[in-house]
């Protein structure tokens, strides 16, 4: 019999292109070789040149969709991406705890919350008035934070412009309440290279890697997030973790294709044809 995977749960919203949101996490669970489950949030109405609306899912759909996996099958680290609203952040946040899932609860099953609040075309994905609730209800409930420069600049109002205001934007959202942030870089685009800065307030990592020549870099938050998540489901530490999924990400990023008239998406179809 095939020994059963790791498991690993995102909470998200379809991208009806699939190169972000849920697909992209489901495809890179599976890259990473663990199980992925998903609980809907929203769908969108979304392709390679951006998201034309989208429709929230009801919240008890949402928390019946993580109630229904956690309690049967099982969740060894979970993934927070598009939530949308104030409503199913707060029933996202309150079910979490239920569930045993994200800091402070009995299980410690590591949750990791990407904040998502736009696509890069700069459509939103995030309702105006959520994003208090975002910083109240879900990042003190993180393991691990991982926010683009857009998003730290909404929550913490810290500009991120070189490798200084990277660390004071780690240190003002580590004050948000998560236990790790990773402030990645790569809307720097003036730097030569993609440093993402990991932090817990005592050890400050920072993750540099080359800067691909590329448009096509569609779904690369989420691809991250999700490869660091089935890290963590693997029972790797937060800093493995990470440095394991910007290994993963940086390939996909290479290996990024065309894909519509516009941004095409990351590529973890690399991993496929490699031994762990
Ligand atoms: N052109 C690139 N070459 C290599 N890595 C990149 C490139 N663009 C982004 N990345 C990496 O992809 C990940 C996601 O990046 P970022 O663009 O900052 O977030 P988001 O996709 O959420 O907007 C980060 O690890 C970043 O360093
Ligand atoms: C449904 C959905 N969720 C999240 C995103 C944003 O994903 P991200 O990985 O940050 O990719 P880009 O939007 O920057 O390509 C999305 N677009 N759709």
């Amino acid at each position: 019999m095939t020994p059963t995977p790791k498991t690993a749960l995102t909470i998200a919203g379809s991208d009806s292109g699939g190169g972000a949101g849920l697909q992209a996490d489901l495809r890179t669970f599976f890259a990473c070789g663990v199980h992925g489950m998903t609980a809907v949030t929203a769908v969108t109405v979304q392709n390679s040149l951006g998201v034309a609306g989208f429709s929230e899912i009801p919240v008890d759909v949402v928390t019946a969709q993580i109630t229904a996996v956690a309690g049967d099958m099982g969740v060894n680290a979970a993934k927070t991406g598009m939530l949308a609203t104030v409503e199913i952040i707060e029933a996202v946040a309150s079910t979490l705890d239920e569930v045993g899932i994200g800091r402070g609860t009995q299980s410690h099953v590591p949750l990791v919350v990407d904040p998502v609040a736009a696509s890069m075309h700069g459509d939103a994905l995030l309702r105006q008035d959520a994003l208090e609730a975002l910083r109240t209800e879900l990042l003190p409930r993180a393991t691990l934070a991982t926010p683009n420069l857009d998003e730290v600049l909404l929550l913490t109002g810290v500009r991120v412009s070189d490798g200084q205001s990277q660390r004071e934007a780690a240190q003002a959202l580590l004050e948000l309440g998560p236990q790790w942030v990773l402030v990645k870089g790569g809307h720097l685009v003036n730097s030569p290279r993609c440093v993402d800065l990991l932090s817990d307030g005592t050890h400050i990592v920072e993750l540099g890697g080359p800067r691909y020549e590329t448009e096509h870099t569609h779904g690369g938050g989420d691809t991250l997030a999700s490869a660091i998540t089935a890290g963590l489901a693997k029972g790797l530490g937060v800093p493995d973790a990470v440095s394991s999924g910007k290994r993963f990400i940086e390939r996909s990023v290479a290996e990024a294709y065309p894909l519509g008239a516009g941004v095409g998406p990351v590529s973890p179809f690399w991993r496929l044809s490699q031994s762990d």
